[in-house]
């Protein structure tokens, strides 16, 4: 254990932090979607955007989508970008199979696949891909450090790494406002949608544990990477991490 994110857990029990993660968006995972846009008011897609145009120049054809999900991260990559290849990976079954059903009605089942996998533990072998993206799924592994020296490992000589995560605004006001929402309306809001109250009380919980900013960006330049920059969005709810291998 390095990080205090690593002892969170959704659910009391002995099974590991990946067990339980998995067992958490297995059973999230039909209602995912509509809670995490009405959660973030929808501001999450403005994110994946920004993160998506920083790949843009650098036209990235073999590209892994890490964490997944229901593969909004995945698709919106592949119609901006039009790799080769998008790999979706996750630990999740129930949330890829949401993603598989998606990416058949936007019809690209030949460039998104989609492969069960734990980022700590990748079956790819070296420089497999030249860029990788993982948006608010790094704060769930149970090992951080191997997560990213993985990637890393992955990733081919002058890749890039994409990172966007959730984060605990510093300042007045949206200090404060986010205080009151993590505490009340995203609990109560994620029980009443996903029937899981554990999952909407690990939520705000895991995101207050984990590294931000700076502390996130030294964590990054200790698994390898170079050039690791950051940068808030949204008055700091968010953040962006872009990194070179
Ligand atoms: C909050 S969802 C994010 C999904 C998607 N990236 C998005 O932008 O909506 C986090 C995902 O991380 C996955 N995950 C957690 N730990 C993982 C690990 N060690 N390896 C791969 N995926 C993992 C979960 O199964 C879950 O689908």
């Amino acid at each position: 254990m390095n990080y205090p994110q690593e002892e969170i857990k959704p659910y009391d029990g002995n099974e590991s932090k990946a067990e339980q993660v998995e067992k958490m968006f297995n059973n999230i995972a039909p209602a995912y979607d509509k809670l995490n846009h009405a959660l973030s008011w929808n501001i999450d897609k403005s994110w994946r955007k920004k993160a998506i145009a920083l790949l843009k120049p650098f036209a990235p054809q073999h590209i892994m989508d890490v964490a997944t999900g229901t593969g909004d991260f995945a698709i919106q990559a592949c119609r901006t970008l039009q790799p080769e290849e998008l790999i979706g990976t996750d630990i999740s079954e129930g949330m890829m199979n949401v993603g598989r059903e998606k990416v058949k009605r936007e019809g690209l089942e030949k460039s998104i696949s989609f492969q069960r996998e734990d980022c700590t533990k990748l079956s790819f072998p070296e420089n497999r891909f030249d860029a990788i993206t993982v948006a608010f799924g790094i704060r769930n592994f149970e090992d951080l450090d191997r997560g990213l020296q993985e990637m890393y490992r992955v990733l081919t000589p002058g890749g890039h790494l994409v990172i966007l995560e959730l984060s605990e605004p510093d300042y007045f006001p949206m200090k404060q406002l986010y205080a009151v929402y993590s505490k009340a309306v995203i609990p109560t809001l994620g029980k009443l949608l996903s029937k899981d109250r554990s999952a909407y009380t690990y939520l705000p919980q895991s995101i207050k544990a984990f590294p931000q900013g700076e502390v996130m960006q030294k964590i990054i330049r200790k698994a390898g990477f170079s050039q690791v920059s950051f940068k808030r969005l949204t008055l700091g709810i968010c953040t962006l991490y872009f990194a070179t291998k």
